[in-house]
């Protein structure tokens, strides 16, 4: 039979025998990402204060940017004329694009979501917008991601079964819809969305429905929505098992170290969150002992690394009495300091969790891990 060519395959390399976390590829048009994967975001084709030959240096596989964003500024048309996200922005890499669902819950408002698709007004000027299934496929299309999102409703929390329900079987609905619009299957892979909120049978109900659709990657959405972590780590219990071992699953929105380290514990392959790149912004970094705010006065004398066990740029050549200085004096530069740094703190933390699943020993890990990083992270 001849062998349908999509665009992407997910090798499985090996299971931890210890915590049953998995080490994988997933190949794509733009190259190789080793799973479990951290994805730094890049909302509006950049991943703030970084070049890429920054994200290269620390390694970054794939970033992540957004359909809603592109669409309202520069308009997608721009992209497509630019010859694609990789050309704009100079990133030869893969790239995957969220589908605008998430955002236009939580920037627009005015919205109205009808069977058809959501009516919105732009966060930035108030125009009226509209967009559908069908809209965001173009919209993704024309910005030539590797890995695309199927245009989704990620449902508030909290909300009640009935409300859920409805709108995982619209979401059902649409996702159908992404894949019959679909232009480039051979060169984009589309990705479902599984929804069903913190309800075990909606979560059943909805990872049933898409994965009957055979899509070449599947996503837990609706989750990290300000639910505790205990609650959405029993949702990837119910809904992970449900998802296809020869695929990639992507938790979205998600990026605190133990919410990345359980996740992949889980059976989780890729992660985003803007957490490191937007804590930063404000002097919030993430070191091998915790948290550490840099504006904190204590560090006005401390002429000593960000964090002593880590090997990047930032905590080679500066120390903290210096990115404290920028921080205070809002110098841009700061900014670039502490994103570095928490976005190498977050991939090492991957190559380290994928070394463990390769050593069998990721619980192991996990418990060194917390027991210098403290338990809760939030
Ligand atoms: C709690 O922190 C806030 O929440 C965001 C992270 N949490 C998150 N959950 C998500 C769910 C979905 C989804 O169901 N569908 C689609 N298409 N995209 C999604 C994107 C998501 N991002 C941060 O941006 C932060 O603002
Ligand atoms: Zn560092």
């Amino acid at each position: 039979m001849e062998e349908c060519t999509v665009a992407i395959k997910y090798e499985l390399i090996k299971v931890c025998k210890q915590s049953g976390a998995r080490l994988g590829r997933v190949h794509t048009p733009h190259g190789v990402i080793d799973t479990p994967t951290f994805m730094p975001v890049g909302t509006q084709a950049t991943v703030k204060t970084m070049s890429p030959e920054e994200l290269k240096q620390m390694d970054a596989h794939i970033i992540l940017s957004n359909t809603y964003h592109l669409f309202l500024r520069p308009g997608h048309e721009i992209v497509r004329q630019a010859g694609g996200l990789h050309k704009f922005m100079n990133w030869d890499r893969p790239i995957l694009t969220d589908s605008g669902g998430f955002q236009v819950f939580s920037l627009s408002n005015m919205r109205k979501i009808k069977e058809e698709g959501v009516e919105f007004r732009s966060h930035l000027n108030g125009d009226k917008l509209f967009i559908s299934p069908e809209k965001a496929m173009e919209i993704q299309n024309a910005l030539g991601p590797d890995i695309m999102m199927a245009f989704d409703e990620c449902a508030p929390y909290p909300a009640d079964h009935k409300y859920v329900k409805q709108s995982l079987e619209r979401t059902t609905r649409w996702a159908e819809r992404c894949l019959k619009s679909h232009a480039r299957p051979h060169d984009q892979a589309l990705f479902a969305i599984v929804q069903g909120g913190m309800y075990e049978d909606l979560r059943k109900q909805s990872a049933a429905d898409l994965t009957s659709m055979d899509f070449p990657g599947y996503a837990i959405g609706g989750l990290s929505v300000g639910e505790p972590k205990d609650l959405m780590f029993n949702m990837l219990d119910v809904t992970v098992p449900l998802l296809p071992s020869n695929k990639p699953r992507y938790l979205m929105g998600v990026g605190s170290p133990d919410a990345l380290i359980e996740g992949s514990i889980r059976g989780v392959d890729m992660f985003d969150c803007v957490l490191p790149t937007r804590i930063a912004r404000n002097g919030t970094t993430m070191t091998s002992s915790g948290r550490l705010v840099i504006k904190n006065a204590k560090f006005t004398e401390d002429f000593g690394p960000l964090d002593p066990e880590c090997s990047c740029y930032t905590c080679q050549n500066y120390s903290r009495a210096y990115i404290r200085h920028l921080i205070k004096a809002d110098e841009t530069f700061g900014l670039r300091l502490t994103t570095y740094h928490n976005l190498h703190f977050l991939l090492q933390l991957m190559r380290d969790v994928r070394q463990a699943i390769m050593d069998d020993r990721l619980l192991d890990f996990r418990d060194a891990f917390f027991a210098k990083y403290g338990l809760f992270d939030n």
